[in-house]
Order: structure tokens, then C-alpha cells, then sequence
């Protein structure tokens, strides 16, 4: 796998500061004992506050500055009297709080408990923690401690976890609708082969993994926004992975709700989305679908979280591919149309850069009216004209390039599209 693109990022005093103040706060001595996967809980918490706060850092790259914390600890309780008893830069500011916690540490955390005391670890390798030991939800049996932590946190311990396979812009689109509603980063995680696009993810305080199959286990909602021809190996790979608990949400266009419920287990729950990419600015249109093993509540649960991201309708399957030409792709007909808005002002002798945000305007203000007026096109468009004035002028134009018929094979393509993607993949499905 490559990691080359996971952000390297200091750390500074004022950061370290709040994160051994959080985790003070947060009653160390009762909680940590020293296992990783036991203590996954409690780093939530604080990743939670740390970007609350401002500060992005993955689950796992606190755990990683935790244990470089304790690592300088232990150096200057062995060796009281050296001059550089750790790497840590500034590590006199924090000595005094980090002795708090570990002095007031649960009595059973004694040293031959404490497995990893004896850390060497450097500060150099910071940047790559949040590959590094990535909890495996599927065997966390751990019991202990977790009621206490849940408490500290129960409104975020009662969300979903939710999961997103493939982290190009539709996933990056929904997940930042849903991070602006009431859903803290925390619960939210995503996975693809490379590290390209798992930057922008972490800078949101997002979880990233390599691992589809460690993803399902840490999720109860998962989201495949893979390329369409990717689902069936996809799901084919998470498949043995999945419980009774998953939701599926494919947003892959084409792909039938019969394919995705083929290529996964029996009564496997599933939802087909089909929304769009200004949901990156919670102005998307979505519409769904749920499948046969699915509940109500299912759709309900889909829908609060995703609320935030635009409009969200359920509908039947039947719509979704109209849908997917109407918006998921109407997105870029309308951008068309403003770059040719722009163009014409251009040649008409406008600066470019002016003529292309008066379009990009032109364009959110037309929409934002049509949609708060409630009113048809057709009753704003005449609205807009005067009888011999200039938009008659320009919209026979208009009408003589055909642009209202381009525009309804426009979506017509689309749609037909979809479905031909929808009967490639059921064709990959049964390979
Ligand atoms: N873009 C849009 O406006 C819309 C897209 N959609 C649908 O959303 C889906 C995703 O599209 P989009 O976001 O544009 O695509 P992108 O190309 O931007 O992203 C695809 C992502 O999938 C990842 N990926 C590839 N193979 C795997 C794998 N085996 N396991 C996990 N992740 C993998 C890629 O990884 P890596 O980062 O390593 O390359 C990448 O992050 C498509 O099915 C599309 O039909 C639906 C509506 C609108
Ligand atoms: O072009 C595509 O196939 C995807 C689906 C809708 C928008 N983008």
C-alpha cells in the first residue's frame, strides 16, 4: 500500500497542552491499563474534543503522541539526571502534567502490567501513526473500562459508526454533509487503496484506512462509493465480513438494488443513494431506495444522517437512474451552461475572471429563487422578460439552438446510461 500522501504534521506545545489536559480530565488512572485495543474508546473521546477544539488528528495518531509521552516519562524516571532524557521537543512543559497521570495511575496498571513502558519511539515517525495499529473492531472483545468511557461520551457512543469504501468526491461529499449536521468525525472512517485522496479526509479529523475489510468491522452504516465497476469485487471482498447490524449504502450509479443484494449475504440490508456533489456544500439532491431487507427505520436512520447534505427523498428504485441524469449528472449540464454564460460575456469583452463569477452568481441566484419561490420555470422566465426587450431576444436564441431539446436528451443519455451501467455490472455480478 502507499502511504507517501499521509500529512506529516508537528505537534505543538499548545496542542500536546489540551490533549494531556483531556486525557487528565478524562480520568486516566481508571480507564487506561495499558492495552491498545481497551483504550481505543477513551482516544476517541479525546479525538473528538481535540477537534472540537480545532486540532485534526486521527484516533491513532493520539494514541502515537500518547505513547511518546509515556516513553519520555519512563526515560526520566530511569534516568532522572540526563541532560536529554527525551525526544520530545519541550518536554518541560509537559513533565509536570504527565506525572499527574501517571502517578494517580489505577493500582492495578503496575509495571509488569504496563506492556509498553519500555517504548523507544521518536517523533519522526509521528506522521505515519495513523496507519499504525488500527483497531480491530471484530475482535475487540474487550468489556472492561468501556461502560465508564460510553458515559463520559454516551451521546456519540449511541450514533452509528459510519463507514465510507472509496474516498473520491462522493464520498467526500457525503461525509462532509453528514460532519455538518450533528455527527462529531469520530464516528465517521473511510478506506481506499491508496493514500491520495486521504488527506482531506484526516484534515476533518476522518479516520482513514487501507483495510475495506477492517472499515465494515468498525461500521454499522457503510457507504460503497466505489466506481460502479468496482462493486462486485468490492463487495465481493467485505462479504464474509458483514452481520445482521450493516447497513450497505451504494451510491455506485447504475447498480441495481437486485446486483447488490446477489453479491451479498442473505438478507444483507441495503439501500441504493444516488446524490450528488454539491452535497459537498449541504446543497446536494439525493434520493434513495431501500431494498427488500431493509426496514423503515432503516431509511430513517440513512435519513438523519444524511439530512444535511440537501434535499433527501426516498422514492421507488425506478427513479433513481432518472434521478442519477436529472441531478447526479445535471450538476455538470448546469456547469456547462454557466462556463457558456461566462464564455459569451467574454466575447462580448468582459474580463474572464469577473464574467465567470457573475455566471457562477447568476447561477446559485436563479436556483436559490426558483427553489424558495416555489414557482414553475416557466413563471419566472416570463418574469424576467419584457415584452421587446433583451432576454426575448436571447432566449429565441436560445430556442433556435435547440438548447431545451439538447437538455432533455441530455438527461435522457444519462439515465440510459446508468441503466446500461446498472446491466454491466449485474452481468459483472454473476462472473
Ligand atoms: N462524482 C459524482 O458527482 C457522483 C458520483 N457518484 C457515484 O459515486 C461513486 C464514486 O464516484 P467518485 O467519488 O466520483 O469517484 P472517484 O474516482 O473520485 O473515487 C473513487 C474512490 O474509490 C477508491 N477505490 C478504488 N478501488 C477501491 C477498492 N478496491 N476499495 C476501496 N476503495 C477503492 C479510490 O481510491 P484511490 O483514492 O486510492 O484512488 C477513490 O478514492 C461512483 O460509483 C459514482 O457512480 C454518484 C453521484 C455523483
Ligand atoms: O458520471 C457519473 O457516472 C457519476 C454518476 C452521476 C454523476 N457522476
Amino acid at each position: 500500500m502507499d502511504d507517501s500522501g499521509i500529512k506529516k504534521q508537528n505537534w505543538d506545545v499548545k496542542e500536546t497542552e489540551l490533549f494531556l489536559e483531556i486525557l487528565k480530565e478524562l480520568d486516566m488512572k481508571k480507564c487506561l491499563d495499558g492495552r491498545k485495543v481497551r483504550n481505543n474508546k477513551l482516544f476517541k473521546v479525546a479525538h473528538r474534543r481535540m477537534t472540537a477544539a480545532g486540532y485534526h488528528r486521527s484516533v491513532d495518531q493520539l494514541k502515537f503522541r500518547w505513547k511518546l509521552l509515556k516513553s519520555a516519562y519512563y526515560r526520566c524516571k530511569r534516568e532522572p539526571d540526563s541532560p536529554a532524557p527525551t525526544k520530545i521537543q519541550g518536554w518541560w512543559r509537559y513533565e509536570k502534567t504527565m506525572i499527574a497521570i501517571m502517578e494517580s495511575r489505577h493500582p492495578l496498571v503496575g509495571a509488569g502490567v504496563n506492556s509498553d513502558r519500555n517504548d523507544e519511539v521518536t517523533e519522526d515517525s509521528d506522521g505515519d501513526a495513523s496507519m499504525l495499529h488500527w483497531p480491530q473492531p471484530c475482535t475487540d472483545n474487550s468489556t472492561q473500562n468501556l461502560g465508564l468511557i460510553i458515559k463520559m461520551d454516551p451521546e456519540v457512543d449511541s450514533q452509528p459508526n459510519i463507514g465510507f469504501i472509496g474516498a473520491g468526491n462522493m464520498a467526500f461529499g457525503i461525509a462532509k454533509g453528514i460532519l455538518s449536521g450533528d455527527v462529531p468525525p469520530v464516528k465517521l472512517k473511510v478506506s481506499a487503496p491508496s493514500s491520495r485522496n486521504l488527506g482531506r479526509f484526516q484534515e476533518l479529523g476522518i479516520a482513514v484506512t487501507h483495510s475495506n475489510i477492517e472499515l465494515v468491522c468498525g461500521s454499522d452504516v457503510v457507504f460503497v462509493a466505489v466506481k460502479p465497476h468496482l462493486v462486485p469485487p468490492v463487495l465481493h471482498e467485505i462479504s464474509l465480513h458483514l452481520t445482521h447490524r450493516h447497513i450497505i449504502v451504494s451510491v455506485a450509479a447504475g447498480v441495481t438494488l437486485a446486483t447488490l443484494e446477489e453479491l451479498l449475504p442473505e438478507n444483507s440490508a441495503v439501500i441504493r443513494l444516488m446524490p450528488n456533489l454539491p452535497c459537498l456544500v449541504q446543497e446536494g439532491a439525493i434520493l434513495f431506495s431501500r431494498g427488500s431487507h431493509t426496514r423503515p427505520e432503516d431509511g430513517a436512520l440513512l435519513h438523519s444522517l444524511v439530512h444535511r447534505c440537501g434535499l433527501v427523498e426516498e422514492g421507488p428504485e425506478a427513479w433513481i437512474d432518472i434521478h442519477t441524469g436529472l441531478s447526479g449528472s445535471g450538476v455538470a449540464f448546469v456547469y456547462l451552461f454557466a462556463e457558456a454564460l461566462a464564455e459569451g460575456a467574454v466575447k462580448m469583452g468582459m474580463p474572464s475572471a469577473l464574467a465567470h463569477s457573475i455566471a457562477s452568481q447568476t447561477v446559485l441566484g436563479a436556483g436559490r429563487l426558483l427553489r424558495e419561490s416555489g414557482k414553475h420555470p416557466a413563471q419566472l422566465r416570463a418574469e424576467v422578460c419584457t415584452p421587446g426587450g433583451t432576454t426575448i431576444y436571447g432566449l429565441h436564441t436560445l430556442e433556435q439552438g435547440g438548447v431545451r431539446a439538447a437538455t432533455m436528451s441530455a438527461v435522457q443519455s444519462a439515465t440510459e446510461r446508468a441503466r446500461e451501467l446498472g446491466q454491466m455490472s449485474a452481468a459483472g455480478s454473476r462472473k
